[in-house]
């Protein structure tokens, strides 16, 4: 065989291997090296013992900085080896050419100076975030020719840096907080613009580059104005104003200025003391977040000593920190001991930030910092969470408490020990660490939750919507093994564009023609959480962005159309003979609940009753035999037939 090696464009060696090494030494690292070369462009750094593939280790220094501002727990796994291809959302050819993070709950901040070392970035897109600060310095990255940082939070002015990008093609900036001008874009190669949805101000500059784009691309600005607008520039936006200085519009312009002076003076000290409790629970839980890694890595909490919070709270009147609603009426712990406990952060939702804090008296409780909120008036809030608090059900988490402030608004719910369902039907696999997650325990989960999801729907009104975020982070199990659903009744409260995008019911074969959840939305997101159960499968709708999930749903349909049925059930499950005739019924139950046409879904009711028929087989009976190979799983013994 003859092997043509094409040298890659950028591979640079640095090889020390000691010339009084014994040869085969030398040669096996050679074939390492030669490997990856195959593999992929080596970079090895000049300065360092490690080899960089596919990057530079500057851009991966760069790119560790990114994510360190990020906290993103699915980033924080997925960059961290020394190969570029490992790394989700970058694309790389011996340097980074463009990164891709859309809509993967980012909240954080990108320093200006943060692609510095990203020279040759062509292609960059963040939409659809919570990233926030100012844009970035663009000056070194003369190459870049899409740019998306739609969906954000970044505020500030729009970076000068972007007029220069001889290159740009595309610049989306929609759908943020951005103030000030719009600089003087006029590069030939710009073809999609779009600033609609910030705050800039005055008029749009009169090149031709900006005027040849249709006004929607400058839409929701209240004080953006001029061509190709229908908004009149006034008196006193940009140019013309300079030129009016007639006595009576200088009066103006000073009264003008000093309202605005005394308006901003006002708006400055109720910021100050909004910011006080916010900056509060910054510097508690965020803090944390920053310095967790390390005792993360070694197992431990971290002491609450070293939480600021204690100095800043004494110096704070107690009336500002707002009170804590208990749920049951008596308050069992305030929001100042909230502040004093350890806390750890779980992981960042749909619906903000979770952590777990552990209170003096030695008890967890859980603290849901909750963001993308619909804008809700603080009675609106209140009366949502007594909904929420009246929701009183075995198999739902119990909400303990909730606190409203302009900035903060909180949830503390019961500690559940066991973790979520997620994590016990993933972790470990292929490890001796896993203790195998069997029939029995699996079938009272799916009963629990089929319970809890038919007692929300007996229990809707305007206000509580359906679930509309079934999955398996959000059904825990405590120490007797019991399934409890939590995040319900947050759907309706939450923002529209939020729902859309990450919301599980959202992914529905409905919405995507009716644009409409209900419960038999809630059905189908239980059908698959059952066939996630029963498959042992990693489902799309819990990680989006595994590149081993699937579309559950439309996985087993396609199984029992191609009569591969007995490759369907997790293993751990097939080991138990027993068992069989129950899995068969369950998955024939979850097969209708995720049946296309949502009216031939079953409701909840008649899932609790049919999940109920099935019965737990005794457990002496189990013969922990391998059923893999069983031919009496075929299709015939799928009796429902999904609609096509
Ligand atoms: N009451 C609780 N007890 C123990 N762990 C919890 C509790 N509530 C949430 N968690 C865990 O905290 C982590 C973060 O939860 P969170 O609800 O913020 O995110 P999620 O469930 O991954 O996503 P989503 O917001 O879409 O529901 C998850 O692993 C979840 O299982």
């Amino acid at each position: 065989m003859m092997l043509l090696v094409h040298s890659p464009p950028f591979v640079h060696f640095q090889c020390q291997v000691g010339k009084n090494k014994a040869n085969i030494m030398g040669f096996s690292k050679i074939f390492i090296l030669l490997v990856l070369v195959l593999h992929n462009y080596i970079v090895v750094a000049q300065d360092g013992p490690e080899i960089t593939i596919g990057f530079t280790e500057g851009e991966r220094y760069a790119l560790l900085a990114l994510k360190d501002g990020f906290h993103n727990a699915f980033l924080d796994e997925s960059w961290q080896s020394f190969d570029c291809i490992n790394w989700y959302g970058v694309k790389c050819n011996g340097r980074v050419v463009g990164l891709t993070l859309d809509s993967l709950d980012i909240v954080g901040e990108i320093k200006l100076d943060a692609l510095f070392n990203l020279t040759a970035l062509s292609t960059m897109s963040l939409r659809n975030n919570s990233i926030f600060g100012q844009l970035m310095d663009f000056s070194k990255n003369p190459d870049l020719t899409r740019l998306d940082l739609s969906g954000n939070k970044f505020d500030g002015l729009i970076s000068p840096s972007l007029v220069n990008l001889v290159l740009l093609e595309s610049l989306q900036l929609q759908e943020n907080r951005l103030t000030g001008p719009i600089p003087w874009f006029d590069q030939s190669s710009l073809k999609e613009f779009n600033v609609s949805n910030n705050n800039l101000t005055g008029p749009i500059p009169n090149t031709s580059k900006l005027q040849s784009f249709s006004s929607s691309s400058y839409d929701h600005n209240s004080f953006l104005c001029g061509p190709p607008t229908s908004t009149k520039c006034g008196p006193t936006s940009g140019d013309d104003a300079s030129s009016n200085k007639s006595p009576v519009n200088s009066t103006l312009l000073i009264i003008n200025i000093l309202g605005l002076f005394i308006l901003l003076v006002l708006l400055m000290l109720l910021y100050r003391k909004n910011k006080q409790l916010n900056q509060k629970f910054n510097e508690k839980f965020e803090k944390k977040n920053v310095t967790q890694e390390d005792d993360e890595e070694q197992g431990h909490e971290i002491p609450s000593s070293v939480v600021p919070s204690r100095v800043s709270q004494a110096t704070m009147p107690k009336q500002d920190l707002g009170k804590l609603v208990f749920v049951d009426g008596e308050p069992e712990f305030e929001l100042g001991d909230l502040m004093t406990a350890s806390a750890q952060s779980l992981g960042t939702g749909n619906f903000g930030n979770t952590y777990s804090a552990r209170l003096d008296d030695g008890r967890n409780v859980i603290v849901k910092r909750l963001r993308d909120l619909k804008p809700l008036s603080r009675d609106e809030f209140m009366n949502h969470m007594k909904i929420i608090a009246a929701q009183k059900h075995p198999n739902l988490v119990p909400l303990l408490a909730y606190f409203y402030s302009n900035d903060e608004k909180l949830l503390v719910h019961k500690f559940i020990m066991s973790g979520n369902l997620f994590n016990r039907l993933h972790g470990g696999r292929g490890t001796g660490d896993r203790i195998p997650f069997r029939w029995g325990p699996r079938l009272a989960v799916a009963r629990g939750v089929a319970r809890a999801i038919e007692y929300l729907h007996n229990n809707l009104n305007t206000t509580l919507v359906p679930h509309g975020n079934l999955k398996s982070s959000n059904v825990l199990i405590d120490e007797n093994n019991m399934a409890l659903v939590s995040d319900y009744g947050l759907t309706s409260i939450i923002s529209n564009t939020v729902s859309v995008h990450r919301m599980v019911s959202f992914k529905s074969p409905e919405f995507l023609i009716s644009k409409k959840v209900s419960k038999k939305s809630d059905v189908w997101s239980y059908g698959s959480l059952v066939m996630e159960l029963l498959t042992g499968r990693v489902s799309v709708l819990s990680v989006p962005q595994d590149n081993k999930a699937v579309d559950l749903c439309s996985w087993v349909h396609r199984a029992v159309r191609e009569e591969w049925t007995a490759e369907i059930f997790d293993l751990e499950l097939m080991v138990q003979r027993s068992a069989i005739h129950g899995m068969l019924k369950l998955l024939q139950l979850a097969v209708r609940c995720c049946d296309k046409v949502p009216e031939k879904r079953p409701d909840m009711s008649e899932v609790v009753k049919e999940v109920e028929s099935i019965k737990v087989p005794n457990i002496d009976s189990e013969s922990e035999e391998d059923l893999s190979l069983d031919r009496s799983l075929t299709d015939d013994s799928m009796s429902a037939t999904p609609s096509r």
